[in-house]
């Protein structure tokens, strides 16, 4: 990993805005160091638009590290980052969107899970089998976002989910991988995946 993941971080979050996963302000992408400590954008700055001055660095306690602008404050869902780095030691990348079709999905849920559908795109989030039957979990959205990340951590504690990811209820998708690379390419794949979703339903297809 990089030391300083900013750029890795900008270019990721420009191209997410431009595909409309991050509009306005939404979302929240962030990337460790090698001391543990994870640089994360600052909350409410325009995804479209960041620059290196937008991020600020955390420890994994939630301890502001680096901030080189004093107006900053690290992402109102940094709690979330710091329980996926927690339960997860190898991650290096967690990323967080607000697709519409990451939304839309959560309403399509059976109890606290999204189930996926077999597809190809699955060997793409690790999943290897012929006849898969993965699922996704799904939290409750919490104004306190700190209620969020612990019971991530709970369920997650107890049983690791089968793909990096999950679903927070009508707000969005979290990623997580061992490199900005790969969480990259975790949000393009959950994405699909979900516009699969959502395609499927309009044309009546099931699995
Ligand atoms: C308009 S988005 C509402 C907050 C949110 O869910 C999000 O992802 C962005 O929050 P941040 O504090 O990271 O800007
Ligand atoms: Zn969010």
């Amino acid at each position: 990993m990089n030391s300083d993941p900013r750029q890795d971080l900008i270019t990721a979050s420009r191209q997410f805005y431009q595909l409309g996963w991050m509009a306005g302000t939404a979302g929240n992408l962030s990337a460790r160091v090698d001391d543990g400590s994870f640089w994360i954008t600052a909350s409410g700055k325009q995804k479209g638009k960041l620059t290196e001055e937008d991020f600020v660095r955390v420890s994994l306690q939630g301890e502001v590290m680096e901030n080189p602008n004093l107006g900053n404050r690290p992402s109102a869902e940094t709690s979330i980052h710091q329980a996926v780095y927690s339960l997860f030691p190898d991650t290096k990348a967690c990323y967080h969107v607000h697709s519409v079709e990451a939304k839309l999905v959560t309403n399509f849920t059976e109890g606290d899970h999204l189930n996926l559908p077999p597809i190809e795109m699955l060997k793409g989030l690790g999943v290897w089998e012929e006849h898969p039957k993965v699922v996704m979990p799904v939290f409750k959205n919490h104004l306190d976002v700190s209620k969020i990340a612990k019971e991530i951590s709970t369920r997650f504690q107890q049983s690791k989910p089968n793909v990096p990811a999950l679903l927070i209820k009508n707000h969005g998708v979290t990623v997580w991988a061992n490199s900005a690379f790969d969480a990259e390419n975790y949000i393009e794949l959950t994405e699909y995946i979900f516009r699969y979703i959502v395609a499927a339903r309009q044309v009546g297809v099931s699995h």
